[in-house]
């Protein structure tokens, strides 16, 4: 095989690029005569470090067909295999998935197919663990208190990582890096701008890295990002600068040096070999950005050409989906390798973005210690990632959040309750950033725009300034290809690190200043990376479990030493340690609201049919009791149920974020969302599970008790209703009594009134006779014919009193019964009424003055002259009261 040379117009000054996805074998390097590949196998050879490490190169433009299948013979794959190269050894007890091209029927598939490629394995299989892992594939340096540390760290980083890298150079520095204090500054002597801060101020950053050697650069700037990656979370690891300032040289480094990416490769594996209680499916891709275009760097130059990269989705929070991208299982690091061309690389390397990436799931092993142990387990999928193994499982994005449906091959699966994590590693090397201009710009200084870098730019810009000012300016992620591909990254969920790579040379002040300002803006960026894992409900609830019992001892603990201990706290260390146990008792209390644990199980071992309750039933209690606890249970209940359903409406309504909200914003809210509604959803089944069969339990219990007294009470209601319907009738009756009554009364008063005009009444002065309603009833005459009424009235069938009275014998109050108030001195009228005609009548309290009446002609029985009546007014009249009423 020919290495291909850096070709004839690059740079004196600069090396061979290279790449690290492209490794170089020793059987490829042997094959090349060039001393320098002589001398590179022999370096390789003493410091046992594996050839396709030290030998990577950046990759700038793909290698034709041809340079791929013509050098690879070694037989297992390491990174991304080259499609079409034989590089493994088939595995006989993997079945090959349906529907794939074998080689050997059509060899014109060969080229697009690779035994690694994702959708061709069985993720099973192709599971890497601490047994697994080969010796030469781990760095040996293992510094244990820093892993310690960073096991805490993980996670809590909130801003991003930016660290200054200054190239070494001969000439005069314009610059004063102190690595001690991290901070840089322009010498004043070489600032052509003495009013602006950025030439005259100090820049402080997370380190200022100066130097050669890149062990210290991925120990100071990468490192914690791989592991945070292998714990669980997105990381994205970029290098920015001008061109020449040595980003690729940080990430992947030459033969004596390698860079961040090698060493994250041996890293990741060293991680693993560390970590025997757990398995992993390692996925690579990688991919190139040169002028708004994206390439997959690992599918055939033919197809990769003749289908560019899209990205898809992305919007409003969702999933950002790259398709086609080929992804590529890697589970080792030595092996088949390639070389790469770089024909037009000095065209093209400083204005493209190359992406690699690495997409890392893992669950626990299991119990038994080796992995397939529970291979007859069913695997059990997350609900939302239920799907068939080998068809259309998503491809997580470079950003940690893509899914490419249907392409990507199947991915790892809950199995055994044992949940699996999902994160990606994100190594970027950027195009040059004095790319990074305006059209303006441009087209003065003839200078080659660059869009994807001007928009990060200007991204980074708006991160910040929303994070300085609590803003929700719009962030145009999608006016690029970069942006948008990192979009949930740069949005807040992943752990960034940027190193900047700078020139310190007296003629690069301006970029170099500008690279500055640009970190300083990054710096600013808010992050809440967190962690994506599917779990299963069941394990969920363990997990509740595991931590209240934990939190109970620490209680206990507490509680146990608090005596003891409180004597030596002051009095503020004593508020604090009893705010800690009550924070304790809230989470245990919070946890196991969540969980509902059946307490109850053993106790009901006895009585299979009695169903376990997590709600303790003492069944020796009253049924009064019972009732109540009945009510009690029912009433919680109902609260519960309110509670679910005022949360979930509450959830409904809750305004969508304005399209102006920053994405960060956004995806906390749908992981917010996507919590509460697994939390509902578990205390739902809490309740429908536990809750309700005890509480039928205590239902027919009650029920027995009180079913006779149940029934007494229902007869004695319907007892109760057939007496109302009995009052009722009689009700009725008395009302056509009443207008019997009322018949009368007219008459009478006709009766009256025409006894007068006959002039058998009494004279009245005519003055005073329209007062009087009605005329004053006579007596004699008056009274008979009221007789002959009453009788008339007798013969239609009196009201008796008996049929008044209700069931308890007590007579209820008539309606007609009348009062007879009679107060004054002249009694005559009524001693000439037949007496049981008086309780038909009321009259009002009557004062008649004590001058004798004149009685005029009405012949009567009276002896001697009456005096005349007089008027004494309206309310001194005699009015029978039923005419009143
Ligand atoms: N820290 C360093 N120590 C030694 N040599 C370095 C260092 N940084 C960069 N170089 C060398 O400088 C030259 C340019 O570096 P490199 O190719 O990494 O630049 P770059 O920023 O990636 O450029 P481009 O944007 O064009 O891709 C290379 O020859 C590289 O080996």
């Amino acid at each position: 095989m020919t290495v291909p040379s850096t070709p004839s117009g690059s740079k004196p000054t600069r090396p061979a690029p290279f790449t690290p996805k492209r490794p170089l074998s020793v059987s490829s390097l042997s094959s090349t005569s060039s001393s320098s590949s002589d001398s590179l196998t022999a370096r390789l050879a003493r410091t046992g470090t594996p050839n396709l490490l030290a030998s990577t190169k950046k990759y700038k433009a793909p290698i034709s067909a041809e340079s791929r299948t013509r050098n690879f013979t070694k037989t297992k794959s390491v990174l991304a295999p080259v499609p079409g190269t034989p590089v493994r050894p088939k595995t006989p007890n993997r079945p090959r998935t349906p529907g794939t091209p074998r080689k050997e029927d059509n060899p014109l598939l060969m080229p697009a197919t690779s035994e690694m490629d994702v959708s061709n394995v069985d993720p099973e299989e192709v599971l890497v663990d601490f047994e697994t892992v080969e010796p030469g594939d781990v760095s040996g340096e293992v510094d244990e208190a820093w892993l310690r540390a960073a096991a805490l760290d993980h996670g809590k980083e909130d801003k991003v990582m930016v660290s200054i890298r200054v190239r070494p150079t001969d000439a005069h520095t314009a610059w004063e890096a102190n690595p001690s204090t991290n901070s840089i500054k322009l010498d004043p002597t070489h600032s052509k701008n003495p009013t602006s801060a950025a030439q005259t101020s100090s820049f402080n950053f997370d380190s200022i890295l100066t130097g050669t050697p890149n062990k210290p650069i991925y120990t100071t700037v990468a490192r914690s990002h791989v592991h945070a990656a292998m714990e669980g979370y997105n990381a994205v690891i970029f290098a920015y600068g001008q061109t020449a300032s040595g980003k690729t040289f940080t990430l992947s480094g030459d033969d004596d040096e390698p860079g961040i990416i090698p060493r994250a490769m041996k890293d990741v594996f060293a991680f693993i070999r560390r970590t025997p209680t757990r398995e992993y499916l390692l996925r690579c891709s990688y991919l190139e950005i040169y002028n708004e275009s994206i390439h997959d760097l690992l599918a055939p130059p033919s197809s990769a050409a003749a289908n560019p990269v899209q990205i898809q989705g992305g919007g409003s929070g969702g999933d950002v989906v790259l398709t086609p991208l080929r992804e590529e299982v890697v589970t080792s690091l030595k092996g088949g390798n390639r070389r790469t061309a770089c024909t037009d690389w000095n065209k093209r390397s400083s204005r493209s973005h190359s992406v690699f990436r690495m997409v890392i799931e893992s669950r626990e092993r299991g119990s038994g210690g080796t992995r397939n142990d529970e291979d007859d387990d069913e695997p059990v999928s997350a609900p939302s990632e239920r799907q068939t193994p080998g068809f259309g499982r998503h491809t997580p994005g470079p950003g940690g959040r893509s899914q490419t449906p249907g392409l990507g091959g199947p991915r790892l699966q809950v199995r055994g309750g044992r949940s699996v994590q999902t994160s990606v590693l994100s190594l970027i090397d950027l195009a040059g950033s004095e790319k990074a201009t305006s059209d303006k710009e441009r087209t003065r200084e003839g200078k080659y725009i660059n869009t994807s870098l001007l928009t990060l730019g200007s991204v980074i810009g708006t991160l910040a300034d929303n994070a300085a000012k609590h803003k929700t300016d719009h962030v145009p992620y999608r006016n690029s290809k970069l942006t948008r591909m990192l979009q949930p990254s740069l949005s807040g969920n992943a752990q960034i690190s940027v190193i900047c790579t700078i020139n310190p040379d007296v003629n690069a002040v301006s970029e170099t200043t500008s690279t500055l300002l640009f970190a300083k803006r990054i710096k600013n960026v808010q992050l809440h990376a967190q962690k994506k894992e599917i779990v299963e409900t069941d394990t969920l609830i363990e997990r509740y479990r595991k931590e209240i019992e934990d939190l109970k001892t620490r209680l206990a603990e507490r509680e146990a030493e608090a005596p003891v201990r409180s004597r030596r706290l002051s009095a503020r260390e004593q508020v604090d340690e009893s705010k800690a146990m009550k924070d304790l008792n809230t989470r245990i209390q919070q946890l196991t609201k969540l969980i509902l644990t059946s307490q109850t199980v053993d106790e009901c071992k006895g009585d299979e049919s009695r169903p376990s309750s997590p709600v303790k039933v003492d069944f020796d209690m009253s049924p009064y009791q019972l009732q109540q606890e009945l009510l009690t249970a029912r009433l919680q209940l109902d609260s519960q149920s309110t509670q679910i359903l005022s949360l979930e409406a509450a959830l409904d309504a809750r305004p969508p974020l304005p399209t102006t909200a920053p994405e960060n914003e956004k995806d906390k809210l749908i992981q917010e969302q996507g919590k509460t509604i697994r939390e509902l959803e578990i205390v739902v089944r809490g309740y429908e599970e536990n809750l309700g069969e005890p509480l039928r339990a205590v239902r027919e219990d009650v029920e027995k008790e009180w079913k006779e007294k149940l029934e007494v009470e229902v007869k004695k209601r319907e007892e109760k209703e057939r007496w109302a319907e009995e009052l009722v009738k009689q009700l009725e009756k008395e009302k056509k009594m009443r207008v019997t009554l009322e018949e009368e009364r007219r008459a009478l008063a006709a009766f009256v009134s025409k006894f007068d005009s006959l002039g058998l009444g009494l004279t009245l002065p005519n003055a005073t006779v329209s007062k009087l309603k009605p005329p004053m009833p006579t007596p004699g005459r008056a009274s008979i014919a009221y007789a002959e009424r009453r009788a008339m009235r007798a013969s239609l069938g009196p009201v008796s009193s008996e049929k008044l009275t209700g069931p308890e014998g007590e007579a209820p109050a008539s309606p007609t019964r009348l009062d007879l108030k009679f107060k004054g001195s002249n009694p005559i009228l009524l001693e000439q009424m037949p007496e049981e005609s008086w309780s038909d009548i009321s009259f009002e309290t009557i004062e008649v003055p004590e001058k004798p009446a004149v009685v005029g002609h009405v012949k009567s029985g009276l002896s001697g002259p009456k005096p005349p009546r007089e008027v004494l007014g309206d309310k001194e009249n005699v009015v029978p009261v039923a005419v009143r009423a």
